[in-house]
């Protein structure tokens, strides 16, 4: 056993961003800390509770207040500080892009899921097989690799009283109007988790927005395939290393601690008052090198618009607020062609289609 080698993950997996040989390391309590490759590493206590959770962060490389706070949270259990009672898998999503400060190297990895990734031949036979390789250098590999990983994480355990969860952990390129927000991935009609949100609530992120239909993201991954309550979560906006304020996560990260360590804990009941909730109306698409936006560069998200308001165009097409105002969301005009260039939404309740 070499220990040191799990003294800094993060940087043993920057500074091998495409490939680490899988290594097992064992805690004094008998927790396993299983390395599955660069940025993959999951903990399995001698006798687990029931919840499975997938933490995620860095799927997009600049976004760096989530890694730091997924970095603190293995040190602590590493080091004895937070004696881990679930099944946790931990995912620093994107190294390269984070070694370069990048949100993407070639594509936007959280577009590449539920087999978006277009999974190539060769990799394909690795992933079956299981065989971790060095072919991990585009984002596409990376997704059909994380999508594995997960599966392998969540199949373990199929009984029905085991719980999945997986917040993948982002923060926005703009300010927002409510800094900490969650997106629910599509539910296909299933009814909200009133457990899930009071979780959410009672760490500081208190502003749900609803998908309006499957997406290729990851939190959608999990959801769609695996069961799991699942989220992405935004912390705030985009800093340097080092230049986050941690204070702005320590409720979502004393609760996620609370979550690992407490198998019996729940947050307090959830109070419908205190959560803000918007449903995706539309996608805006971008189509061609025309596109732009009518609203300004320092625009927050959740900015509303009345009305009739032109927000972007691209040629031929445009996009107007409907009959009720609309807020803006995620607004970027550089994002490739056919990506997603902003959300529209507006503020909904989720009276009658909550799971008490
Ligand atoms: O600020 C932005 O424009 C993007 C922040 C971000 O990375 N958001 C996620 C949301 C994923 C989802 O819709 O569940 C993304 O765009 O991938
Ligand atoms: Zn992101």
């Amino acid at each position: 056993m070499n220990a040191s080698r799990l003294n800094d993950f993060l940087a043993l997996s920057c500074a091998h961003p495409h490939y680490l040989a899988p290594f097992n390391e064992t805690l004094p309590d008998g927790t396993q800390i299983q390395v599955w490759n660069t940025g993959v590493v999951c903990i399995e206590p001698p006798a687990p509770a029931n919840l499975d959770l997938v933490l995620s962060c860095g799927i997009h490389g600049n976004e760096t207040a989530p890694i730091e706070l997924c970095t603190r949270l293995l040190n602590d259990i590493v080091n004895g500080r937070l004696r881990c009672q679930q099944r946790l898998l931990l995912i620093f999503g994107n190294l390269s892009a984070i070694n370069l400060n990048v949100r993407e190297v070639k594509t936007n990895l959280n577009r590449l899921f539920s087999g978006a990734h277009g999974l190539k031949e060769h990799i394909k036979v690795q992933v079956q097989a299981g065989r971790a390789a060095d072919g991990q250098d585009t984002e596409s590999d990376r997704a059909a690799w994380l999508e594995h990983y997960v599966t392998r994480f969540y199949q373990k355990r199929k009984h029905h009283n085991i719980e999945r969860r997986h917040y993948d952990l982002h923060t926005a390129i703009r300010a927002s109007q409510y800094p900490q927000f969650a997106i629910y991935p599509f539910t296909h009609g299933a009814p909200y988790h009133t457990r899930e949100l009071a979780f959410l609530c009672h760490s500081d992120v208190n502003t749900i927005l609803l998908a309006h239909g499957p997406t290729t993201t990851f939190s959608y991954f999990s959801a769609h395939h695996f069961g799991a309550h699942a989220f992405t979560v935004e912390l705030g906006k985009v800093h340097p290393f080092g230049e986050n304020d941690a204070s702005q996560v320590a409720a979502l990260e004393h609760n996620l601690a609370q979550l690992l360590q407490k198998p019996d804990w729940q947050p307090p009941q959830l109070n419908v008052a205190h959560m803000r909730v918007f449903q995706v109306c539309q996608e805006v698409i971008k189509q061609s090198e025309q596109f732009c936006f009518h609203f300004s560069d320092d625009v927050a998200n959740f900015s509303t618009f009345s009305p009739g308001t032109l927000l972007a165009e691209d040629g031929d097409w445009q996009w107007r607020v409907g009959e009720k105002p609309q807020a803006i969301v995620f607004p970027n005009a550089k994002v490739a062609l056919q990506q997603r260039a902003a959300l529209m939404v507006e503020v909904t309740e989720l009276k009658g289609n909550m799971l008490v």
